[in-house]
């Protein structure tokens, strides 16, 4: 899968790439919706997903393994045809949704065991069985199996932790390279850095996960309730070390302003759940800042729902409709909410990519960053 750098930014390490694969070019900084379970949740139709300009949804080996399963993905001919997208997708490798979904669950040296959230029923993630799993779904980039550490966690743990996910990677790699696509395009495997918030640790992963010299490379961890700072500290320690000519991708991140700073720190490829998590609860992310939409101010504010934006949806609704719709839990509610909030951050991740060709990202994203944070 081939990555190409087409500018790098002169006052910091953001750079605007093109990622080659068998569904299409991902042009970066990219932002990916979260189709967890097969869908952008609420946001039903792809040709909308298409009109937001998705270039890239992430799918979920834990949730489409439980359901619909991999008889059923198999039999499909995989992902894109089961969904009917046949743009580029991602699939996470299911660690962090047995960490993160499950509470019955066992680490061990095999891999981990856990109990369906749907039904109970037990079950067991190796690094090899995920390799086979990412096969039949047919994501065009797959992740290795790893254990994303929990924060806060005692430096001896997060050693231990780093010391089987190189082991787990090592499983992936030789599995990976073992099997062929099962539906004749290429797909790709990227590592997943650990450390928790140590640097020394970060480092170390940082080395080991540059030595398999893959496609892309991931940087895992994060985004588990640690402060910014040390968020924007570890990635940077890491984007030091990892290759300049592969994409970088930052798991789980993250609010607007994260991801302008990320950018700045070398990062290429983010994946967050909160547009549409926060588009469900009204809180929408615009150009002059955020707007609690279930707010009394916009009861009769009948003014687009952000003048700024080419999204349809924002021209033709009013902030007073929107908030009556979130106020009532009406499903058009989440889904105008969800797609205004996806086509920001496409539209900010976009916005990036062209302030870094022409030269200007540094002072815009300083800009950007003190109106963000804004409550309008
Ligand atoms: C919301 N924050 C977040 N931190 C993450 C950290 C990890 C991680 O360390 N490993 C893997 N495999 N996935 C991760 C994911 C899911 C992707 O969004 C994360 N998501």
């Amino acid at each position: 899968m081939k990555f190409t750098l087409q500018a790098e930014d002169i006052a910091s390490k953001a750079r605007a790439g093109v990622l080659e694969t068998a569904h299409g070019n991902i042009q970066t900084p990219i932002f990916m919706p979260v189709g967890t379970a097969g869908t952008v949740k609420a946001v039903h139709q792809h040709e909308l997903v298409e009109d937001i300009q998705a270039q890239i949804i992430l799918g979920n080996t834990y949730h489409l393994y439980l359901r619909p399963g991999l008889d059923v993905l198999h039999k499909a001919g995989g992902l894109h045809k089961f969904n009917h997208w046949d743009g580029p997708i991602l699939t996470d490798s299911g660690g962090y949704q047995v960490y993160s979904l499950t509470e019955v669950r066992k680490i061990r040296e095999e891999g981990v065991t856990f109990r369906s959230h749907i039904d109970g029923s037990k079950h067991l993630f190796t690094p090899e069985n995920v390799m086979d799993t990412q096969r039949i779904i047919g994501a065009d980039i797959i992740m290795a199996f790893d254990e994303c550490t929990p924060y806060p966690c005692e430096y001896s743990y997060a050693r231990k932790s780093l010391d089987m996910t190189h082991r787990w990677l090592k499983r992936c790699v030789d599995r990976f390279d073992s099997t062929e696509s099962l539906y004749g395009y290429e797909q790709t495997l990227f590592p997943i850095v650990q450390g928790s918030v140590y640097k020394d640790l970060r480092e170390k992963s940082a080395e080991v996960i540059a030595s398999f010299n893959r496609d892309g490379n991931a940087i895992g961890g994060l985004s588990v309730g640690e402060p910014a700072e040390e968020m924007y500290a570890m990635t940077e320690v890491v984007t030091n070390i990892l290759p300049q000519d592969k994409p970088r991708y930052l798991m789980g991140v993250g609010t607007p302003i994260n991801i302008l700073e990320n950018i700045a720190l070398g990062i290429d490829m983010f994946d967050c759940v909160m547009p549409t998590r926060n588009a469900r609860n009204g809180m929408l992310f615009t150009q002059n800042g955020i707007i609690n939409i279930k707010n009394e101010k916009w009861k009769a504010d009948f003014s687009p729902i952000e003048a700024e934006s080419d999204l349809l949806v924002d021209q033709i609704h009013t902030k007073a409709y929107l908030r009556h719709l979130i106020r009532s839990q009406e499903i058009l509610g989440a889904q105008i909410a969800s797609l205004h909030n996806l086509h920001f951050y496409l539209w900010l991740v976009k916005q990036a990519r062209e302030k870094i060709i022409d030269g200007t990202f540094y002072d815009w994203k300083e800009k950007m960053v003190k109106v963000l944070g804004q409550r309008l």
